[in-house]
Order: C-alpha cells, then sequence, then structure tokens
C-alpha cells in the first residue's frame, strides 16, 4: 500500500516519522513531498529510509493512500492544481487540514471519491495523538485501512462530521491549552521557591497520575477532587481561588472560541 503525504511541516512530518519509526509501513512505501526542501534534513535525521521529496508530485498517481497535510487554505489549490495525477477513483484523500470540509473534499476531487477528514494533535509526533477520523464515501475496508494508519499513532475514532469543530478545539487545540496549565503551574512553582526543571517535573508526573487514577477508576474527576479536598484542608482553599479567577468559565470560553465550524 503506497503512502504519499504532501507537506512535510509539523503534521507531514511527524506523520511520515511516527510510521517510519514505528515500522508499520515499509518507508519505501511512503512518499513525503516537501515543496522548498527545508524539511529535508529533519526528516532524515529521523530516518534515513524516509522517502523525502522536494516538489515532485508524480507519486499522487500512484498512491494509494494521499494525506494532505498543508495549511488549510492550500487545500483546494494543491488539489487542484494537481488534478490530472489525481485519477484513480478508489483513491483515498485524507486531509488533516483543520476547518476543510468533507463536502469541499468532495468537491475538489471527484464526486464518488473516498475521503476522510483527520483531527490529530502533535502528540502524534510521539505517536500518542488523540485523533478523530470523519468519511464519506469509503467503504468498511477503507475506513479500516485510515484506521490502522492512524491507529500507528495514538488513539483513533470515529466521529460524525458535525462534531469535529468541537473535537478539534478539545484535542487539537486542547493540546496547547494543556501546555497553557503545565506553564502556569510552574510558574507558580517557581514563585513559591521551586526550581523550573524540579517543577515541570513535578507538574508532569501530577498529571501522568491524574490520568492513570481516571483511566484506572473510571471516575468522574468530580469523585477524585472529593478524595483530595480535605474539610477545612489547604485544596479547597486552592480550588476555591481558583475558580474565583474563573478557572472553570475560561477554560469553557476558550475551548467554544476554538470551535470554528
Ligand atoms: N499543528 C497542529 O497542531 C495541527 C494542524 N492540523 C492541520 O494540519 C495541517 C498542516 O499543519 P502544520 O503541519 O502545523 O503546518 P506546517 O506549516 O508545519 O506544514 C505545512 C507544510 O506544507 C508545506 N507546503 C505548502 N504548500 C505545499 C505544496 N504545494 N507542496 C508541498 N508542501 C507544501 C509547507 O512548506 P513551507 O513551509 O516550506 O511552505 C509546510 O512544510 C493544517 O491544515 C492544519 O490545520 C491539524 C491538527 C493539528
Ligand atoms: O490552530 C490551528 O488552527 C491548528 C488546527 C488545530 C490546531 N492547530
Amino acid at each position: 500500500m503506497k503512502i504519499t503525504i504532501l507537506g512535510a511541516g509539523n503534521m507531514g512530518g511527524a506523520i511520515a516519522c511516527g510510521l517510519a519509526v514505528n515500522g508499520s509501513a515499509q518507508p519505501q512505501d511512503i512518499t513525503v513531498i516537501d515543496h522548498k526542501g527545508k524539511n529535508v534534513p529533519r526528516l532524515r535525521e529521523v530516518s534515513e529510509d524516509i522517502n523525502v521529496v522536494v516538489a515532485d508530485y508524480s507519486s499522487l498517481s500512484t498512491a494509494d493512500i494521499l494525506i494532505i497535510a498543508v495549511k488549510p487554505w492550500m487545500v483546494e489549490e494543491v488539489l487542484k492544481t494537481h488534478k490530472a495525477l489525481l485519477e484513480n477513483p478508489k483513491q483515498l484523500i485524507v486531509s488533516v487540514a483543520a476547518v476543510v470540509t468533507l463536502a469541499q473534499l468532495q468537491e475538489w476531487t471527484s464526486p464518488h471519491q473516498p475521503v476522510f477528514r483527520v483531527v490529530p494533535n502533535t502528540a502524534i509526533a510521539v505517536r500518542q495523538s488523540m485523533t478523530y477520523i470523519a468519511s464519506q464515501n469509503a467503504d468498511k475496508e477503507q475506513r479500516e485501512q485510515v484506521f490502522r494508519i492512524f491507529s500507528q499513532l495514538g488513539k483513533v475514532e470515529f466521529v460524525e462530521e458535525k462534531l469535529i469543530p468541537a473535537i478539534t478545539s478539545l484535542t487539537s487545540c486542547g493540546i496547547a491549552f494543556a501546555f497553557r496549565y503545565i506553564r502556569a503551574a510552574m510558574e507558580g512553582g517557581i514563585e513559591m521557591g521551586v526550581y523550573p526543571d524540579q517543577a515541570k517535573d513535578a507538574v508532569l508526573q501530577t498529571l501522568r497520575g491524574a490520568i492513570d487514577l481516571l483511566e484506572a477508576n473510571g471516575n468522574h474527576p468530580e469523585a477524585e477532587i472529593d478524595k483530595v479536598t480535605t474539610a477545612g484542608g489547604i485544596t479547597i482553599k486552592g480550588l476555591n481561588e481558583m475558580e474565583h479567577a474563573g478557572f472553570t468559565s475560561a477554560v469553557i470560553k476558550g475551548l467554544k472560541a476554538s470551535n470554528i465550524k
């Protein structure tokens, strides 16, 4: 199965590296198209075997799966520019572009082309993405093919397209929100006299523990919070202060601001 990845930036590069390092695809079956060549050294550093080409679009005609990883506003242009190479009606067109819809992908390819809208996040670089997939005109086997690729790179779920904007906010943007929490907690630690690296380790291990607890017991987060908040104790003082400053409201407002339909 031949895969061409169009765009070798954060997403395209991470998908290529993830698949190559993991060994789930033969490196010679993956072609990454970088249009100016600036990403070639970075990809080569990860694996000498990744087939990176510069502005050579010939593999578009032979790929079984085309993964489009350019900026959203470029998707229409690249599909239209290379339309003559995209003649295989069974080729799976997979776009990771955040706001490009299945209807648009359909319009820019052909009416019965199997098209996929995939929502990863940057943790795909360490094969820990939360990835959602919606599809149109794809049969079960084609959906499984795309599922198999992305399940090498983290956790995958199929969703209806109408949920994609909200899911994108929670996961693709959400990873940045999580980093901002980590940074804020580190800054608090530093103000209290903890060294930055020590603060980072403390916050990361605490978050890992929180995730493992929720995954192990399936509890609602509030049930775990109840176990921490001793009546009259110190945790509730901190939590209430955070809520007075609008913590929950700020998170919800941020998620909704990123929920672009
Ligand atoms: N970053 C993220 O967290 C997420 C991104 N996405 C989506 O992934 C897509 C890619 O984003 P990201 O990887 O961050 O962006 P990047 O800018 O890192 O990567 C895009 C790449 O496409 C290249 N490119 C542009 N035009 C062409 C062309 N004609 N042929 C070949 N390559 C081309 C760019 O090259 P150059 O820079 O040299 O012009 C660049 O390397 C976007 O549509 C985004 O919405 C989805 C979920 C999360
Ligand atoms: O901020 C963005 O637009 C892209 C899409 C989701 C994450 N990054």
